[in-house]
């Protein structure tokens, strides 16, 4: 029996719960973490404000940015292996220093889940032989972007034609749009890193799901690589691949094999 931690109680979380419902022999979700500690329980998991000190196998964090440094750093220090969803918030140097020392420190990994991107198994292999260019392209409708910065460029309901909001670097479009740049921290990660990734943020009005487009360059070749994701019903903000992505990095742990 694998026991398990939630961190966050929101659009993925839910959806990872209910997904990982016909598993409940192979595995128990022993704990949920949230910031709002007003019920006791949820689906009738326990709800602490911190990662309980009791037996746990894994954490897996479905929170924010926040929650990296907040609840996976510690539990990392503990020797609890942990799944990232907030990739972006290894942009701040400071925190992937944390993370890389407590994960050193605990003798256990964290693992960045793929979210709502595909391709990184390529783009990580192709690093080897040296990548020249990556560029990462979101694409997302209006309502995805609002409550974050793209708000600086006017009004984002009466935008009539696509708006590029973000022109950059991988780590400066992690740290402007935490909820919506999570992607272009990963594909950094995965290639050439927070700094030499290209990244163009656009708020589309003419699209009706999350475009997420990868182009890379290097020894291997090229690859181009395009997602087109519904989001989730719950939020706008995240694309319904990305529960599915945890979903399927749980069941690696408990599965035969691993593709
Ligand atoms: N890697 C990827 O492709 C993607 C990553 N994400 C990341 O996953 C996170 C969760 O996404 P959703 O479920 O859609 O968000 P959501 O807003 O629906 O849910 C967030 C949940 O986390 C809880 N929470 C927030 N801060 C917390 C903290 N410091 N400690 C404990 N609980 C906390 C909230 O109370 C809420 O239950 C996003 O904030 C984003 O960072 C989201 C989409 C794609
Ligand atoms: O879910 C998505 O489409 C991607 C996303 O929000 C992120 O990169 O943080």
């Amino acid at each position: 029996m694998m026991h398990v931690t939630f961190i966050g109680a929101g659009a993925i979380a839910t959806e990872v719960f209910n997904r990982l419902a016909p598993y409940h022999n192979a595995l128990e979700i022993m704990a949920v973490v949230r910031s709002d500690t007003s019920s006791r329980t949820w689906h009738d998991v326990p709800v602490h404000a911190s990662v309980p000190d009791d037996y746990c196998d894994l954490v897996i964090e479905m929170a924010g940015e926040a929650a990296v440094t907040q609840h996976v750093v510690p539990a990392l220090r503990n020797g609890v292996p942990c799944f990232i969803c907030s990739v972006g918030a290894l942009a701040a140097p400071e925190v992937q220093a944390a993370v890389r020392g407590a994960a050193q420190q605990g003798g256990t990994t964290a693992q960045l889940m793929s979210g709502a991107i595909g391709s990184l198994d390529a783009l990580a292999a192709a690093a080897v032989g040296g990548l020249d260019r990556v560029h990462y392209t979101g694409r997302k409708p209006p309502a995805a972007w609002q409550g974050t910065a793209a708000e600086a460029h006017g009004s984002l309901q009466a935008l009539t034609y696509p708006t590029v909001i973000f022109e950059g670097s991988a780590r400066d479009a992690a740290l402007k749009y935490p909820q919506n740049a999570n992607v272009a921290a990963t594909i950094a990660l995965s290639g050439l890193g927070l700094d030499k990734t290209r990244v163009t943020l656009i708020a589309d009005p003419c699209v009706d799901c999350n475009v997420h487009h990868i182009e890379a360059s290097g020894a291997f070749g090229r690859l181009d690589f395009c997602s087109h994701n519904l989001a989730s019903p719950d939020n706008p903000k995240t694309s319904a691949l990305a529960a599915w992505s945890v979903v399927r990095a749980v069941l690696d742990r408990v599965s035969a094999f691993r593709s």
